[in-house]
């Protein structure tokens, strides 16, 4: 781990610990066990040819204030009707100024499955998750020992959430790969120095086993992007600034979704 992953994973250590003082882990597994209605995560991404996860980003380390003053509701909302598959709603506060207030509105206003886009390094965090009501999290590969990686899987598995596992180079599909996640996400965007490059997932998709879900993450922006993953055999994609900034959200999302 280096450069900003460091910065935010001892973050996010701190945070959790006063999140525990405030909700104490026994509370929260009571919260996060209790029977809910889950939306299927991965199996609304394959009902589409081309399957956008639509990102409530307000802001971001690389790009700084996107949209501090967006409704997730109403931004949910508008990616339903433009055929977004899924939503994604970052809840990080201090980076991307999220919250899980955020994805419960977002979610309890839309039938779209949601996943909760955290930096997550710790097991209070999942029952956490299960609690706010989402349906997916995002497990990233780079912070996570192989043994927490495993233990993330199983236990998010025993609280109904799916998990979107974050690869960004051969390294991590290594790590990841014993765990067989049936649902895999390739970052264009490496989270230490930001660099973007869209032609990354396509390639790194060939490494992982077929029958894998595959999601391409960061820095689409277009139909040409879209295409370019689609004649790599991914049909999945995560998109978050070029949505939050669009001037017409719903023409921007039917336009990428209908490329072909
Ligand atoms: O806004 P973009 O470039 O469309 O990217 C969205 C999403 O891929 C990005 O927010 C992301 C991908 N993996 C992450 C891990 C943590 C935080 C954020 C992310």
């Amino acid at each position: 781990m280096s450069g900003f992953l460091e910065t935010i994973v001892a973050h996010v250590e701190g945070v959790v610990e006063k999140s525990k003082a405030g909700v104490p882990l026994a509370e929260m597994r009571r919260r996060g066990e209790a029977v809910r209605v889950v939306r299927p995560f991965r199996e609304a991404l394959e009902a589409k040819p081309v399957a956008v996860i639509a990102e409530v980003k307000r802001a971001s380390p690389s790009k700084g204030d996107i949209a501090l003053d967006l409704d997730a509701a109403k931004t949910a909302r508008l990616y339903e009707e433009g055929g977004a598959a899924a939503l994604s709603v970052l809840t990080e506060g201090t980076f991307f100024k999220g919250s899980l207030a955020d994805l419960q509105a977002a979610r309890a206003t839309v039938s779209l499955p949601v996943l909760r886009k955290e930096f997550i390094v710790d097991p209070y965090q999942l029952y956490e998750t299960a609690a706010a009501g989402a349906d997916a999290v995002l497990l990233i590969a780079r912070i996570l020992e192989p043994s927490q990686l495993g233990d993330f899987m199983a236990l998010a598995s025993e609280l109904h959430l799916e998990t979107l596992v974050e690869v960004f180079d051969e390294a991590d599909i290594d790590k990841v790969t014993p765990f067989a996640p049936p649902l895999v996400g390739i970052n264009n965007r490496n989270l230490a120095s930001f660099d973007t490059d869209t032609t990354r997932a396509g390639r790194l998709g060939a490494l992982l086993p077929s029958g894998t879900t595959v999601v391409a993450a960061s820095g689409i922006k277009d139909a040409t992007d879209i295409r370019r993953h689609l004649d790599a055999g991914i049909s999945s994609f995560l998109v978050g600034e070029s949505l939050v900034r669009a001037k017409d959200t719903v023409g921007m999302l039917k336009e990428l979704v209908s490329s072909e």
